[in-house]
């Protein structure tokens, strides 16, 4: 399922630069299927929220994508559940990290939304190592993800999403947005995570 040549080097460029672009990485017959899946849920999206230690708190000004978690509820969502899971296992085999859960969520862009610089993970107070992003549609113009450099305000990669795209970069070190869409815009972010809880402190909520 995952493209093979862009499978031996997502490894190695992750060790190196702590994150991979793997373009075509998901079967497009999955990607149509997992966009339908968007179709079927489609009134189920809802705002996203911007998690705060165990306070959840809806804030627009930050980001404007309507989200929804997976639920298990589809052939699709299974499907590529386990090619996620197949990817941890790698992972761990590889890097020693200990990743035990993937938790994912459908995200919709609608025309000017954003999300804001950010960061998925705080040091140590999160169990978020590997964050995914897989493009499901392409869409013609907006919508870019902005990865900056470590502790850095400079661009280290702008990524057109694209369908299939798959982006994988760890979740603590990199600064990242997603520059206001023009065109609808549909993806799965999903992380990979360490044990459920780290000193007391929780996960940061959904
Ligand atoms: O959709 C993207 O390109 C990135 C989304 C993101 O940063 C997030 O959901 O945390
Ligand atoms: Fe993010």
């Amino acid at each position: 399922m995952l493209n093979l040549l862009a499978y031996d080097n997502y490894l190695t460029e992750i060790e190196l630069q702590g994150y991979s672009v793997i373009h075509q990485a998901i079967d497009e017959r999955l990607i149509s299927d997992l966009m339908a899946d968007c179709y079927r849920i489609n009134p189920h999206f809802t705002l996203a929220g911007i998690g705060r230690l165990n306070n959840l708190q809806v804030d627009d000004s930050i980001r404007k994508d309507k989200t929804y978690w997976f639920d298990g509820t589809s052939q699709a969502q299974v499907a590529y559940q386990a090619i996620m899971e197949n990817i941890k296992t790698t992972l761990n085999r590889t890097f020693f990290i200990g990743l035990f859960d993937y938790e994912c969520h459908y995200a919709k862009y609608t025309s000017g939304d954003f999300y804001k610089k950010h960061v998925d993970a705080f040091k140590g107070r999160s169990n978020r190592v590997i964050t995914s992003v897989l493009y499901l549609n392409t869409p013609a113009q907006g919508g870019e993800l902005v990865i900056y450099k470590h502790k850095s305000k400079e661009i280290e990669i702008i990524i057109k999403p694209t369908a299939g795209t798959l982006v994988l970069f760890e979740s603590e070190r990199f600064v990242h947005e997603v520059l206001p869409a023009i065109n609808k815009r549909y993806s799965i972010a999903g992380w990979f995570r360490k044990n459920a809880s780290i000193s007391g402190i929780i996960d940061p909520p959904r």
